[in-house]
């Protein structure tokens, strides 16, 4: 049970809820089970009190596999699909709400939002003395087929350097090869967005 992924799933979600990343149901969180399919949290679930219960299991052509009685997929689960077809190292995958991952995504230009050249973007994965590195922002939709449509378009040119996206006045997602991986990325990213803001205040160019 303890390397059940919906363990580790499970204490990740209350984690990022403690954070208020994923209040009033909002994000969804998922893990790779075997080469075609991932655990994903069940749609609407609160997730500072998730259990076994609360997970689906989903192939990757979004084919329901297992679920407990009553629950369904994430309704987010197409992107999830998306990046882990696209993404071969990716292994876990969080979204969450964020205030600051929303409020950066008035900072973006042409669906990209340049990250600060911060030290911290080493723990991305960008080891460069002077980093220009962007994250790609998509558009939301009520649809979301069509935001998982956008990312598929765009991953099919090119993988985004860092492991993460930003959905526009929805929130971010980020990925890794492991649980511990996931959620560094996961914070680096959130660290980039509260810098963003923060010089925004202060009136500081980055
Ligand atoms: C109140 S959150 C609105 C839906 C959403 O964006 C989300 O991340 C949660 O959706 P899910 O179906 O995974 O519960
Ligand atoms: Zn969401």
């Amino acid at each position: 049970m303890q390397d059940d992924p919906r363990t580790h799933l499970a204490a990740a979600a209350r984690d990022f809820y403690a954070r208020g990343w994923m209040l009033g149901t909002a994000g969804n969180l998922s893990a790779r089970s075997d080469t075609d399919t991932f655990w994903i949290t069940a749609s609407g679930r609160p997730k500072d009190r998730l259990d076994a219960g609360d997970f689906v299991l989903v192939d990757l052509r979004g084919q329901v596999v297992q679920a407990p009685p009553g629950r369904q997929p994430s309704a987010e689960a197409a992107i999830h699909e998306t990046i882990y077809r696209h993404v071969p190292d990716a292994r876990v995958i969080f979204h969450v709400h964020s205030i600051e991952a929303n409020l950066c995504g008035h900072f973006a230009r042409q669906g990209r939002l340049r990250l600060p050249p911060l030290e911290m973007l080493k723990g991305l994965g960008v080891p460069d003395a002077e980093p220009q590195v962007d994250l790609p922002v998509f558009a939301n939709h009520l649809n979301v087929a069509r935001i998982a449509e956008d990312m598929d378009r765009e991953f099919t040119g090119a993988l985004p350097r860092v492991p993460g996206a930003l959905i526009h006045l929805h929130g971010v997602t980020a990925w890794g090869p492991d649980f511990l991986a996931a959620r560094h990325h996961l914070e680096l990213l959130e660290y980039c967005f509260r810098y963003l803001v923060q010089a925004k205040i202060l009136a500081i160019g980055v």
